[in-house]
């Protein structure tokens, strides 16, 4: 089965759960794991069912990142905010640099995450 992780920064959180919603049919199909906070709010925000890490900051980055490594990862949303410092930056950039080692979609945006999840979409289901 598919599997894709989904992580937003806060400032972002109310995107991914637009997102979500935008794509819930498709989601659906997917096994979904995300970060701590981001996979409460999804679970508590649409009828989806999500499998919960760690929050970011505290080591969810890193064990999104360790299912790259075991390459269990189909595509990682991670919604980053651009505007702001985390004091976990090393763990972001361990999750990005690891998804480009083991060339696994990575969108951080609204409208690549768009694109990634019509790639999966395709590839699940193809037109
Ligand atoms: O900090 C995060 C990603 O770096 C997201 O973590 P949460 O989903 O727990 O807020």
């Amino acid at each position: 089965m598919t599997r894709l992780a989904l992580i937003a920064h806060d400032e972002e959180k109310p995107e991914i759960i637009d997102l979500v919603h935008a794509y819930e049919d498709l989601l659906a199909t997917i096994d979904l794991v995300g970060t701590g906070t981001t996979g409460k709010r999804i679970a508590d925000e649409t009828d989806l069912t999500i499998e919960r890490k760690e929050s970011g900051p505290v080591g969810g980055d890193l064990m999104i990142g360790a299912e790259i490594a075991e390459n269990r990862l189909d595509g990682v949303i991670f919604l980053r905010d651009p505007l702001a410092a985390q004091p976990h930056e090393p763990d972001i950039s361990a999750l990005l640099r690891i998804c480009d080692v083991h060339d696994t979609p990575l969108a951080t945006t609204r409208s690549s995450a768009e694109f990634l999840l019509e790639g999966l979409d395709r590839r699940i289901d193809p037109k």
